[in-house]
């Protein structure tokens, strides 16, 4: 990812936030990625670590119509997914969907009360609306809306260690081009 795209991604979804009542914390600590493809507007996600505890982590994300967070798993940390803006659309497999075609059931909870889905199926989240994400479920979101806030309640976060893609070619971190100066620091930058 160039650097130019960095910055205008943090001013564009700063703007964003700040319309939409959510307030960031002073130095927020600030995550973006192409998840390492190199394409951005299609594999995109704007993260904001609010808070990493070893007992918990909370984070505010942020994606534009187009983009997605493509399939992945967590063998450790449990998490709420949660449309606070927009609508959201979430993906859920029992199973790797690059490995297995599964059709088994998941036992989901949706704003807190547990619905069996089929492996496979999309979940729509207007905005209050949350998932719950068991370790092992994998999972894959994007906006329906033009633009989605998106909350993140989970157990431990470990990104460099408990993220596991089904395409192999991910990196978590993007690669970066610098081709200006940087606004802000990300996690990822030494
Ligand atoms: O777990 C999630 C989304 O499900 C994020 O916190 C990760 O950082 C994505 O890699």
């Amino acid at each position: 990812m160039r650097r130019s795209e960095i910055n205008n991604a943090i001013i564009a979804s700063r703007a964003f936030f700040e319309q939409h009542g959510w307030a960031l914390p002073p130095e927020p600590k600030w995550d973006v990625t192409d998840f390492g493809l190199g394409d951005f507007k299609k594999t995109g996600l704007i993260l904001i670590n609010l808070a990493e505890e070893p007992e918990y982590c909370e984070k505010l994300m942020y994606a534009a119509k187009g983009q997605t967070t493509p399939s992945h798993t967590h063998k450790k940390k449990k998490e709420d997914i949660i449309c606070r803006t927009g609508i959201l659309q979430i993906k859920l497999w029992a199973e790797d969907p690059a490995k297995v075609e599964s059709t088994d059931i998941i036992k989901l909870k949706i704003n807190g009360k547990y619905t069996d889905i089929t492996s496979g199926t999309e979940v729509s989240l207007l905005a209050g609306e949350r998932v719950t994400i068991e370790s092992g479920v994998w999972h894959e979101f994007y906006p329906a809306s033009d633009e989605c806030i998106i909350g993140e309640v989970s157990t431990a976060n470990d990104d460099l260690n408990d993220n596991f893609f089904s395409n192999p070619d991910i990196g978590r971190y993007a690669e970066i081009d610098e081709d200006e100066a940087p606004i802000v620091k990300l996690l990822s930058d030494k």
